[in-house]
C-alpha cells in the first residue's frame, strides 16, 4: 500500500493496493470489489466518498491484485483512508518502487522497460518523454531479446558443431554458420554503442560558465534562467559556489553552471570557489568562456582538459557595434538581452536539439553500456579462429550472459536495489 499522488496536498490522492490481500482491502472499506476496471464511487470506510478502481491479477501493473482508492486530497483524509488500509491484516506501506519491482518479479515488465519508467516519472523535457516513454513501452527490451535469439542460434549451431566433431563437414558448416550470425550480429552491437545520444538526452547537456571576474557570467546564468539565480555585483569575485540552472532549449536538457571567476590570488574562500570552477568546467560537455568586450587585453581560456570551449564577449553595450563584433563566438550584452538568442540557439545546436528521434532505441544508461560491452568484447573473441570451439562456445555463453543482465533475466540481484531505489514510493 502506498500514497501514489506524492507528499503534499493535491485535490485529487491515489492511495494504490496490491497483492493477495487487496480483496480484503476493499471488502472492509467499502464492502465488496467493484466491477473490475471501472470506476466505481463509492463511500470509503465512513471516511471520505471517492473513486475506486480494482484490478483483479493478473490483467494490472503489477500482475498482483491490486485496487486504487482515489480520494479527496486533504491531510486529514489521506492519513484516515491510509491509517483505515492498514487495518486490514497483513496489509503494510510500499517500499520505493516496490510496484515497479513486483511488476518485474512477476513478468510484466523487464530491467530496462522498468528504467524507462523511472526516467519517465524524472523526465524534464519533452525529448526525455519522448526516450523515457519509447523505452517503458519496450524499446531495448525488443531490440535485446532479438539480439539473445542470435545469439541462441549461434549457441546452438557452436553446439552441433561440438556434438559431430567426428563428421568434420557437417562440424564445420555448423561452426561457419554459428560464426555467420555473429558476424553479422556484431556491426549491429557496434553501432548501438557507437551511439552516445540516449545517455546525453537522459544526463542533460552539461555547461560550465567560466572566465575571468566580473565578464558578467552569472548576469548570463541569470538571462538564461530569465530569473535572477546568482547573486550579480560589481565587486570582483562574487560568485564562489558553483550555481546550476536547468533549462530546457528545444526539449534537450540542458545543465547550465556560473562559478567563480578565475584569477591569481585572492582569499582561501575564493581559491576554494576557482578550484570548483575549473573542476566542473573538466568535467563538463562544453565550457563558455566569458570576456568583458570593454578590456583591451581579454584572457586567453585556458584548457580544461579537452572539453570543448566557446568563446562569449560580453557587455557588448560598452563598445561600439564593429569592435565588439570583431572576435569569433558569440557577442552579447546580459544587460541589454542583445546576441541571448544567438547563444541560447547555439547552445541548443551543440547539444543536439533539433535532431529527429533515432529510429533505433538507444543506450540510455552507463549500465547498458558496460553489459554491452562485455557483450561485444566476447563476441570479439568468438570471431577470433585461433581459439578452439569449446572456447569459442564459452564465448556465446559469456556473452549471452552479459546480454541476460541487461534485460534482468540472470543473477542481478546487485542491480535491483540500485534501479528500484531511484523510484519514489508509490511507483
Ligand atoms: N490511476 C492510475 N493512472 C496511471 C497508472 C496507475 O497505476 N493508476 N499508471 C501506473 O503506472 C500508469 C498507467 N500504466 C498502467 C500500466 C498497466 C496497467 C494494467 O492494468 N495492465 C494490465 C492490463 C493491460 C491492458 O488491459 O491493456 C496488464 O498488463 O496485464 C495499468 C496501468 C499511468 N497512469
Ligand atoms: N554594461 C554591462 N554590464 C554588465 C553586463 N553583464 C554584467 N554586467 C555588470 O558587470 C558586473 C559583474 O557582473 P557579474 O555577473 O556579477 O560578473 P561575474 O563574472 O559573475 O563576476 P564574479 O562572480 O565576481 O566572477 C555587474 O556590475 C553587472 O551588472 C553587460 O552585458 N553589460
Ligand atoms: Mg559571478
Amino acid at each position: 500500500m502506498a500514497l501514489a499522488s506524492g507528499a503534499g496536498v493535491a485535490a485529487v490522492a491515489v492511495v494504490r493496493v496490491s497483492g493477495p490481500g487487496t480483496r480484503a482491502v476493499l471488502e472492509n472499506l467499502i464492502g465488496s470489489a467493484p466491477v473490475p476496471r471501472e470506476a466505481s464511487l463509492r463511500r470509503i470506510g465512513g471516511i471520505d466518498r471517492g473513486l475506486v478502481l480494482w484490478f483483479p491479477g493478473p490483467a494490472s501493473f503489477t500482475g498482483e491484485d491490486m485496487a486504487e482508492l482515489q480520494v479527496h486530497g486533504g491531510r486529514a483524509v489521506v492519513k484516515a483512508v491510509v491509517e483505515a488500509v492498514l487495518a486490514t491484516e497483513g496489509t503494510r506501506l510500499a517500499e520505493p518502487g516496490e510496484f515497479a519491482r513486483r511488476a518485474f518479479e512477476n513478468g510484466k515488465l523487464d530491467l530496462t522497460e522498468v528504467e524507462g519508467l523511472a526516467d519517465l516519472v524524472s523526465a524534464e523535457t519533452e525529448a526525455q518523454r519522448r526516450q523515457a516513454l519509447a523505452q517503458s513501452e519496450g524499446g531495448l527490451r525488443r531490440l535485446y531479446e532479438g539480439w539473445r535469439a542470435e545469439l541462441l542460434k549461434a549457441q546452438s549451431l557452436m553446439e552441433a558443431g561440438l556434438d559431430f566433431s567426428d563428421e568434420a563437414d557437417v562440424a564445420e558448416d555448423a561452426t561457419r554458420m554459428a560464426g555467420d550470425v555473429v558476424g553479422a550480429l556484431l556491426p549491429k552491437i557496434e553501432a548501438h554503442l557507437a551511439d552516445k545520444s540516449g545517455e546525453r538526452l537522459r544526463d542533460g547537456f552539461r555547461v560550465v560558465i567560466a572566465g575571468p571576474p566580473n565578464a558578467g557570467k552569472s548576469s548570463i546564468l541569470n538571462a538564461l534562467a530569465k530569473r535572477d539565480v546568482a547573486i550579480v555585483s560589481e565587486e570582483a569575485g562574487t560568485t564562489r559556489d558553483v550555481i546550476e540552472v536547468h533549462l530546457d532549449i528545444g526539449g534537450m536538457p540542458v545543465i547550465v553552471a556560473d562559478t567563480a571567476g578565475l584569477r591569481e590570488g585572492g582569499g582561501a574562500v575564493e581559491s576554494e570557489g576557482i578550484r570548483r570552477a575549473v573542476s566542473r568546467a573538466q568535467g563538463a560537455d562544453l565550457v563558455l568562456w566569458i570576456v568583458d568586450a570593454a578590456e583591451p587585453n581579454p584572457e586567453a581560456a585556458p584548457g580544461f582538459g579537452g572539453v570543448p570551449v566557446l568563446s562569449v564577449t560580453n557587455k557588448s553595450d560598452l563598445v561600439s557595434r564593429s569592435a565588439a563584433g570583431s572576435t569569433s563566438g558569440v557577442t552579447m550584452s546580459a544587460k541589454t538581452g542583445e546576441g541571448l538568442e544567438a547563444l541560447i540557439a547555439e547552445l541548443g545546436q551543440r547539444a543536439g536539439a533539433g535532431i529527429g528521434a533515432h529510429c533505433a532505441a538507444p543506450i540510455t544508461r552507463t549500465r547498458h553500456r558496460v553489459e554491452l560491452v562485455s557483450v561485444r568484447d566476447a563476441l570479439k573473441r568468438f570471431v577470433n579462429h585461433d581459439l578452439d570451439s569449446e572456447l569459442r562456445a564459452e564465448e556465446l555463453r559469456i556473452a549471452a550472459h552479459h546480454l541476460g543482465r541487461l534485460t534482468g533475466r540472470i543473477d542481478v540481484e546487485e542491480v535491483l536495489g540500485a534501479i528500484f531505489s531511484e523510484f519514489c514510493i508509490g511507483k
